[in-house]
């Protein structure tokens, strides 16, 4: 669906993006993920058609995205600080919205009133900051994008509003297959939200990959023995991190669960227990690597 190559942008020989690669499939819920100026507003921006890559492509459905209304009729772009035309109300927005874009749906916006509790007939710059950001997706929602692109969206909603929104997002995922790419700073926020994650650090991107597999790929043991560690014990796993405390021994490993069971069995363990990681530990562990400070994504 969305396809960028080796996508480039540079503000007075400043690169802010550099050569990044990029797919999001239809349907999937994107997360990048990166530190203050790492170029995420830069690079959705460039996704939405906004700004033009000085290299590079940006395709939805194989077209350029560049000066392309028929695609930009498609995409919704939420920004980080939203504008809303002065004096408006959210009912005249509405009808602007109504205009620039064919999927908008009139009805839903009025279904939508009852989750957003605000009234359409009150000029927006008088609401507070949560609340204007709370009238853009109700705007948003209810133009019904194939492809939904927000520069941090959740930053300024209290808790209530940031899981009505997200339950509409994952449910408009399911239920008509729009495709969301959102940026955040906070890896926990993410976690139940996307199917895929990308960290961008310095222009470049460092990292991507699908959270359930990177879930099912990597697991904590804690292993005892009754005489030591055996010798070839560790030989035959994938380690990530091992740390011995007292007799009982510490293992991050990666690895398809069952066979690290069926080759941790036979050597008959006195303690034995395989866990899950939480995201922000694979994190941790993965991006201990490259030497990315994790703290920058979890706030
Ligand atoms: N119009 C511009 N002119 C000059 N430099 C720019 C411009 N837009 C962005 N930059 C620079 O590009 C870099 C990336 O900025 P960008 O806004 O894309 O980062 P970001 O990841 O969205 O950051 P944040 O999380 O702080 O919003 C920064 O160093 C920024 O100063």
């Amino acid at each position: 669906m969305i396809h960028l190559t080796n996508v480039t942008k540079t503000f007075d020989r400043f690169q802010a993006v550099r050569g990044v690669n990029m797919a999001v499939q239809k349907g999937r819920i994107y997360g990048l993920l990166g530190s203050n100026g790492a170029g995420k507003t830069t690079l959705l921006k460039m996704m939405a058609g906004i700004i033009r890559p000085d290299h590079g492509t940006v395709l939805i459905d194989g077209e350029e995205v560049w000066e392309n209304p028929e695609i930009k009729r498609r995409i919704l772009f939420l920004p980080d600080h939203v504008y809303f035309f002065p004096q408006t109300t959210i009912e005249q927005m509405a009808a602007f919205y109504e205009s620039v874009y064919p999927s908008f749906h009139r009805e839903r916006f009025t279904r939508l009133q009852e989750l957003f509790l605000l009234d359409p007939r009150k000029k927006i710059h008088q609401f507070s900051k949560g609340m204007q950001r709370q009238a853009a997706f109700w705007l948003a929602f209810s133009t019904m994008p194939d492809v939904l692109v927000m520069d941090e969206p959740l930053d300024g909603l209290d808790a209530v509003v940031r899981q009505k929104v997200k339950n509409i997002i994952i449910q408009e995922v399911a239920e008509r297959e729009m495709t969301v790419v959102i940026s955040s700073h906070n890896l926990r926020e993410m976690e139940d939200l996307c199917d895929c994650i990308g960290i961008l650090h310095e222009g470049e991107m460092l990292f991507e990959k699908e959270l359930d597999a990177m879930k099912t790929d990597i697991h904590k043991i804690q292993v005892a023995f009754r005489n030591g560690i055996p010798k070839q014990f560790t030989e035959q796993l994938d380690i990530v991190y091992e740390e011995q405390r007292g007799s009982v021994l510490l293992l991050i490993v990666r690895g398809e669960k069952q066979e690290i069971v069926s080759y941790i069995k036979p050597f008959q363990p006195l303690i034995f227990d395989i866990l899950p990681l939480t995201l922000e530990e694979i994190f941790i562990y993965e991006m201990g690597d490259v030497g990315y400070a994790i703290e920058n994504i979890i706030v």
